[in-house]
């Protein structure tokens, strides 16, 4: 049978259901129960036409008991038909989560989230309905198929042979129509998926969207989406609405030839009314399944196809699980000072780096960052500073013969991943809340945390004052883009998550959104106890962190042009000087708290071109 072949997404999905097994036997056992319960009454029905049948009191009696027994047993098939559906269905999300969080950053980011979220909730729902509405009759209608179809041959084969006569037409044209419905569906499925990824990205970047009166365009492109999502359900349905009349036909028509062709037989005294009787209360049983075979095949292959676009997503590769390295070796540990200067946290060594095939975001970088120290880097827009990040929290990796990236001493490629980040704090430039209260959102950075170390991040963060003033305090729940807070308020719950992890290496991205100039002096606040006695990497955009750092790193192009102090780099006139010119020195640092007196008068000096 096609729905269970080998590798087929319906044996795949067997595996969920198995540990609910004791649901699916309790599904079958009742829907075998409804089955047996109607060949008895079709039985009973014969014999009461027939005369042969005890007294009109039993036939009551069976009748009520029969109805008495059938009605939980109804219930009980639904029921656990459902109960099994839903709890592997459960598990094939959670594995469908899991999976998502096994798969690499760098392949997720090529694909749209809505298409992910739909095929999470839609496709699962799909497959879920399925069951819950089809599974039982798997087993039911076969049963009462057969026992039906056996006592009506006992009773003339001939009426039988005449009544369904057109079946096996109206099964071909069935099996021939609904060919197409697995491909359809899936192609349906893709589209719904990619109309969910526009209406999620319309909810989520809606200010961006107003703020460049994009809607209309948008609205078009979602509108044009949305025709080609009918366009592919209608061609589904009209599959399906072709198949329904040649079901009602199969339905009606061997009940047509019982009554015309059971006369003649009772003419030619080959059958009695009982017979007839018989044959009109179990035809139905014959004709049900029949008759909802299409259905069945069709939704089959419609939930075949959520089922293959699902496992789609469970085949993809994982991220690298492998690396033996879990923990900093021990040189690096508090208590052996004598080498802690010498201690190499961070090392690119003649690093080239592309994310395709022959072109390079970063050329032979080689630079390194020593314990406690803050190393700044700054860079024009796609110069790759980022691109460095990301290949520290292993996000991406390095190609075998293009260089090493060596963290804590052992190079990316020996660490395991979930380790190695475990070591590694970082803030975005964008701040990252999650759909959850302030004090989860800060608590994400170290699970066991208690409430008090909690406090104690925001407060060091500066971000207690603004959340006790909040009507629920850290209990205040957040959506995934933090409404209600301000730009720097959520930089700060985000630094504030940073400082709870207290992790050995912080990354950190300066914010370059226009945050008012009081929030900034409290991010850069933030910023600063954050760094205070860490190994910080810093994507600088502000004069005061650069001058804060120990070295500045200057990448343009993906390479490295030059690398010193701030002082040591505006003395050379290169492009730190220039991007000085361009970027910091128009900037408010008296207002941050951290300009110097020099720097305004070099400031000037600067303007003046005389540095
Ligand atoms: N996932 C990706 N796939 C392909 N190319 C990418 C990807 N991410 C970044 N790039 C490219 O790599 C280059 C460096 O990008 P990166 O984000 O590292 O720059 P950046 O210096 O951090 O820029 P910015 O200051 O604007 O954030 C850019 O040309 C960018 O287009």
């Amino acid at each position: 049978m096609p729905l269970f072949r080998a590798n087929s997404a319906f044996r795949r999905l067997t595996r969920y259901i198995k540990p609910y097994n004791l649901w699916v036997f309790i599904t079958v056992i009742s829907s075998l129960c409804l089955a047996a319960i109607d060949i008895i009454l079709g039985k009973a029905i014969e014999q009461m036409a027939q005369g042969t049948f005890s007294s009109t009191q039993n036939m009551i009696y069976l009748v009520v008991g029969m109805t008495v027994i059938g009605m939980p047993c109804k219930f009980v098939m639904r029921y656990a038909s459902a109960r099994f559906s839903v709890s592997a269905l459960r598990d094939l999300r959670g594995d469908l989560v899991h999976k998502f969080y096994d798969l690499p950053v760098s392949s997720v980011e090529r694909k749209f989230t809505g298409d992910l979220v739909s095929r999470l909730t839609n496709n699962t729902a799909l497959l879920q309905n399925f069951f819950i509405q089809q599974f039982a009759n798997l087993f039911y209608l076969p049963l009462v198929f057969t026992a039906s179809l056996a006592l009506l041959l006992l009773t003339s084969w001939k009426l039988v042979l005449a009544s369904l006569a057109l079946m096996p037409v109206g099964m071909i044209i069935t099996s021939l129509m609904s060919k197409p419905i697995e491909k359809y569906s899936k192609e349906l499925q893709e589209k719904i998926a990619h109309l969910n990824a526009v209406g999620q990205d319309a909810i989520g970047g809606l200010p961006i969207v107003k703020a460049f009166n994009m809607q209309a365009v948008l609205l078009k492109k979602y509108l044009v989406i949305t025709e080609e999502v009918i366009r592919r359900g209608l061609r589904l349905e009209k599959r399906y609405a072709f198949i329904t009349p040649v079901g009602v036909m199969m339905l009606a028509t061997p009940i047509i030839l019982v009554i015309v062709c059971g006369g003649y037989l009772i003419q030619q005294g080959e059958l009695n009314a009982g017979g007839i009787v018989l044959f009109l209360y179990l035809i139905s049983f014959i004709l049900q399944p029949v008759a909802m075979l299409p259905t069945i095949i069709s939704q089959m292959k419609e939930a075949e196809g959520a089922a293959k676009h699902l496992f789609e997503v469970l085949d993809w590769p994982d991220e690298r699980q492998d690396g033996k390295i879990t923990t900093i070796s021990q040189n690096l540990k508090e208590d052996d000072a004598e080498s802690k200067d010498d201690i190499t946290v961070v090392s690119f060594e003649h690093l080239t780096f592309g994310y395709n095939e022959g072109n390079s975001v970063l050329k032979d970088i080689s630079f390194q960052v020593g314990q406690g120290e803050t190393v700044a880097i700054v860079g024009a827009s796609g110069g790759g500073k980022s691109t460095i990040f990301k290949l520290l929290c292993g996000f991406n990796e390095p190609g075998e013969h293009a260089g090493a990236v060596q963290l804590f001493g052992k190079n990316l490629t020996d660490w395991n991943l979930s380790s190695l980040r475990s070591h590694i704090s970082m803030v975005s430039q964008e701040p990252s809340l999650f759909p959850a209260t302030i004090a989860e959102n800060i608590g994400y950075g170290r699970l066991e945390a208690t409430r008090k170390e909690i406090v104690e991040a925001a407060k060091a963060a500066h971000a207690h004052d603004f959340i006790v003033q909040l009507p629920e305090g850290y209990e205040t729940l957040l959506s995934e883009r933090g409404g209600g807070l301000s730009g720097g308020q959520k930089q700060r719950i985000s630094i504030a998550r940073a400082l709870l992890k207290n992790a050995p290496l912080l990354l950190l991205d300066e914010p370059t959104s226009a945050l008012d100039s009081q929030s900034e002096a409290q991010v850069q606040i933030a910023m600063n106890a954050a760094m205070q006695d860490r190994t910080v990497l810093v994507i600088a955009h502000r004069l005061s962190t650069v001058r804060q750092a120990n070295r500045i790193i200057v990448l343009d192009q993906g390479s490295i042009v030059e690398s010193g102090t701030h002082e040591e780099l505006l003395g050379r006139d290169g492009v730190y000087r220039k991007l000085y010119l361009q970027n910091f020195e128009g900037q408010q640092t008296e207002e941050d708290g951290y300009s110097l007196p020099e720097e305004r008068s070099e400031r000037r000096d600067l303007q003046a071109g005389v540095l």
